[in-house]
């Protein structure tokens, strides 16, 4: 992701890219970050030094790289958009404190239109909460084989949202194998398939009785995320402190 934020950003006059930051060990350090995001040369080398003069910090990284990000972003007063998932349940509390002190931007997905149909999967579980017979609601999201943790982020925000609408006492279950018994009625399954180079793909399953609706949103390139991620750090360059998502972004 780090190679499309900064070929897009380069694209873009409003941007300027003032670092483009990998951990200490990386190989490439030293590189110029146009070059190996194969677009001009930007006279920005890969470096592991965290920059003083950034105002906006985006984060496409790993779980064990968020810590000393948002630890930076604090100490220099730096807005921050973190793209990355899988952060655990203390990373997140973490994150939540750092947002009383800087404007942070944070989502599992940048993209516009996984966004778009979060809202929409909203609606049709509100519509769907009475329909005669039952509802079951199931996750399917498809990803490349490299991707580290599962369910998506994505998923699991689809999962949030829609849980919001069903009721305090839904159950997320993750997977079936041997004897489950019978699916309950307050379930939302989640299944991760990780296949080939994937960029992405979401299918919300609304089953009932007679009939289905299948919401699928999918990414035919990783643009949309890079986009979207840039997007989000133009909005929050004059924001005040705070937590915001993308639907704050998109204004939806
Ligand atoms: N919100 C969104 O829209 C999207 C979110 N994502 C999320 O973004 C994250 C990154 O995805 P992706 O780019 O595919 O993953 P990659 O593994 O390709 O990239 C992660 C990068 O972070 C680097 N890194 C590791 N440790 C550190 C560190 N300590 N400091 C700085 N950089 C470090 C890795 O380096 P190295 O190679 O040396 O390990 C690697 O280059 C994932 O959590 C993914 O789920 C992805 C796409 C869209
Ligand atoms: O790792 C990825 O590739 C992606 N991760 C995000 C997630 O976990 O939801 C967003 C997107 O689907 C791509």
């Amino acid at each position: 992701m780090g190679r499309r934020v900064v070929a897009l950003a380069s694209e873009d006059k409003t941007l300027q890219l003032v670092a483009a930051i990998e951990n200490d060990q990386h190989p490439l350090l030293g590189q110029d970050a146009g070059d190996l995001a194969g677009v001009e040369t930007l006279d920005v080398p890969l470096s592991s030094k965290w920059p003083n003069d950034a105002d906006v910090v985006i984060d496409f990284s790993l779980p064990e790289a968020i810590d000393r990000c948002i630890e930076k972003c604090e100490l220099h007063e730096t807005a921050l958009v973190v793209a990355t998932t899988g952060m655990t349940d203390a990373q997140v509390e973490r994150l939540n404190e750092a947002s009383e002190n800087i404007p942070i931007v944070w989502a599992p997905s940048m993209s516009l239109a996984v966004n778009l149909s979060m809202k929409l999967a909203q609606q049709i579980t509100e519509k769907l909460l009475d329909v005669p017979g039952g509802l079951d609601i199931e996750i399917i999201e498809r990803h490349h084989r490299y991707k580290a943790d599962a369910p998506s982020g994505t998923a699991l925000k689809f999962g949030d949202l829609i849980a919001e609408k069903l009721g305090d006492d839904t159950k997320h279950v993750h997977g079936r194998e041997g004897h489950t018994g019978q699916r309950t009625r307050n379930e939302i399954g989640y299944h991760a398939v990780r296949v080939g180079d994937n960029p992405g793909e979401h299918t919300i399953v609304f089953g009932m009785l007679g009939e289905r609706i299948e919401l699928n949103v999918a990414a035919s390139s990783r643009d949309c995320y890079a986009a979207g991620a840039l997007a989000a750090a133009k909005w929050l360059n004059d924001k005040p402190e705070g937590m915001y998502d993308m639907f704050d972004v998109l204004e939806m």
